[in-house]
C-alpha cells in the first residue's frame, strides 16, 4: 500500500496539511516541536485508529478545534486500485472511519487496507516493552497474513468477556464455565495461528539478525501460549477455575500470550545493550514487513521516527537500504537531511521541510 494524497486538519499543531508523498521515500525534516512526529502520529492514527503517543484521543485534536481529520488516497499494488480512507475524530469521542466513501464496519476494515510498522523512539521495543507489546507485533503478523484471525479473535473475546463478567458476578461454576467449550475452541486456534505465525517469522529474520554489525549471538524466538507449559489449556482452566473465581477474571489463554526472546540461549533483554536491542527491535520489524510482502504480496507503510537518535549511522543506512528493497513507502522523520546520503540517486523520494506546523516539499 502507498499514500499518494494526504489531508491532515487540525491534528495536534498541524492545521490544515496537504500532502503528495513520493512512492518511497519522505523524509520530514524541521526544528524541534515543529510538527514532524505529528505527520507520523497522524498516518499512525489514520491506519490504526489509534495514536502510539497517547491512550487519550481528546490530546491529539488540535487546541480549541472540535474534531480532527485525516484523509488519504491509498494505492493497493495487489489489486491495482486506489481508494480514499478517512478518519474523523470529534472531541466528544465520537468517532467515523470511511473507506471508499462508506462508513467502515470496523477498524479491522481500516487496519487491513494500511499495514504500518513504526519504530521511534517513544514507541516501547519489544524487549523493554511489556508483554503487551511483544502480543500486538505477534498479532499485527497473523492479522495481516490469516484471514481467519479477526473472526477467530472475535468469537474468543466475546467467550473470555462473557466468562470474565460470571466470574465478577460471583456466579455459580456451571454458568461461569458455560464458556469453557467456546474459549476453548477459539483459544487453541488462536494460539495455533500465532505460534505458526513466529514460525513462519523466524527465517525472514535470519537475515536481518546475521548482519556481522549487529554482533550479537543467535536469537531464538519462543511462542509463549499464555498457558503453562506441559499442560493442555483445559486442564490450565480448570486448575485456576478458584484462582479466576478470587480475582474475577480469566487467567489462563492466548490473551496472555507472550514471546520470549533470546540471544546465546539467555534472556536477550539481560544482556544485549541497548543499541543491540534496538537494531534487534528493528531487525524483527523488517523481518514482518518483508514476510508481509512475500506471503501476501502487500507492501508496509514504514515510519521512522527520529530515527538517527535510535541507530548509529551505520544501521540507519543499513536499515534504509533493506526498507527501499522491499519497496516500502517511508516516512523518515530527521532534524537535518544527511539521512538522503545514505539514499541511493534512483530512488523515487520526495523531502519536506515543516515550520509551525506548515509543511513544504522542498524536493
Ligand atoms: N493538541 C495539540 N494542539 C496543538 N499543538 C499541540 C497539541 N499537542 C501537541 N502540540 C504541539 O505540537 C508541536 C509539534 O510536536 P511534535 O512532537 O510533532 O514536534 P517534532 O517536530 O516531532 O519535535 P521534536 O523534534 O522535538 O521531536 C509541539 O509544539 C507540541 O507542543
Amino acid at each position: 500500500m502507498s499514500l499518494q494524497k494526504l489531508v491532515i486538519d487540525n491534528f495536534r499543531n498541524l492545521e490544515h496539511v496537504r500532502l503528495e508523498p513520493a512512492l518511497h521515500l519522505n523524509l520530514v525534516t524541521g526544528a524541534n516541536a515543529s510538527g514532524k512526529t505529528s505527520l507520523l502520529e497522524a498516518i499512525h492514527y489514520l491506519a490504526m485508529a489509534r495514536s502510539f503517543r497517547t491512550n487519550k484521543p481528546s490530546s491529539i485534536i488540535r487546541y480549541g478545534a472540535t474534531s480532527l481529520q485525516v484523509v488519504a488516497t491509498v494505492h493497493r499494488e495487489t489489486t491495482d486500485t486506489t481508494t480514499h480512507i478517512g478518519i474523523e475524530r470529534q472531541r466528544s469521542g465520537d468517532l467515523t472511519l470511511r473507506v471508499g466513501g462508506q462508513d467502515a464496519r470496523s477498524r479491522a476494515e481500516i487496519i487491513e487496507w494500511l499495514p504500518i510498522q513504526i519504530i521511534a523512539a517513544g514507541v516501547p521495543a519489544l524487549l523493554e516493552g511489556g508483554p503487551n507489546e511483544r502480543r500486538r507485533f505477534n498479532d499485527w503478523g497473523v492479522f495481516h497474513v490469516e484471514h481467519r484471525f479477526m473472526e477467530t479473535w472475535r468469537h474468543y473475546r466475546k467467550a473470555l468477556q462473557q466468562r470474565n463478567r460470571a466470574l465478577r458476578e460471583g456466579l455459580s461454576e456451571q454458568l461461569i464455565t458455560a464458556w469453557d467449550d467456546e474459549l476453548l475452541r477459539y483459544g487453541k486456534q488462536l494460539i495455533q495461528m500465532k505460534s505458526d505465525y513466529i514460525q513462519s517469522l523466524l527465517p525472514f529474520a535470519e537475515p536481518y539478525l546475521a548482519t556481522e554489525a549487529h554482533d550479537f549471538g543467535p536469537i531464538e524466538i519462543e511462542f509463549r501460549p499464555g498457558h503453562p507449559r506441559g499442560q493442555e489449556l483445559e486442564e490450565a482452566l480448570t486448575q485456576s477455575l478458584n484462582w479466576d473465581r478470587e480475582h474475577g477474571y480469566t487467567h489462563y489463554g492466548p490473551h496472555r500470550s507472550d514471546l520470549v526472546i533470546k540471544s546465546d540461549s539467555k534472556p536477550a533483554v539481560e544482556i544485549l545493550s541497548r543499541g543491540q536491542q534496538k537494531h534487534l527491535n528493528s531487525a524483527l520489524k523488517l523481518a514482518q514487513v518483508h514476510h508481509l510482502r512475500v506471503t501476501t504480496g502487500k507492501h508496509c507503510i514504514v515510519l521512522l521516527d527520529d530515527i538517527t537518535a535510535e541507530l548509529d549511522q551505520a544501521h540507519t543506512a543499513s536499515l534504509l537500504q533493506d526498507l527501499l528493497q522491499l519497496q516500502t513507502q517511508l516516512f523518515v522523520t530527521s532534524l537535518d537531511e544527511s539521512i538522503m546520503d545514505h539514499v541511493p540517486r534512483d530512488v523515487d523520494r520526495r523531502l519536506f521541510h515543516v515550520e509551525h506546523g506548515r509543511f513544504e516539499a522542498v524536493i
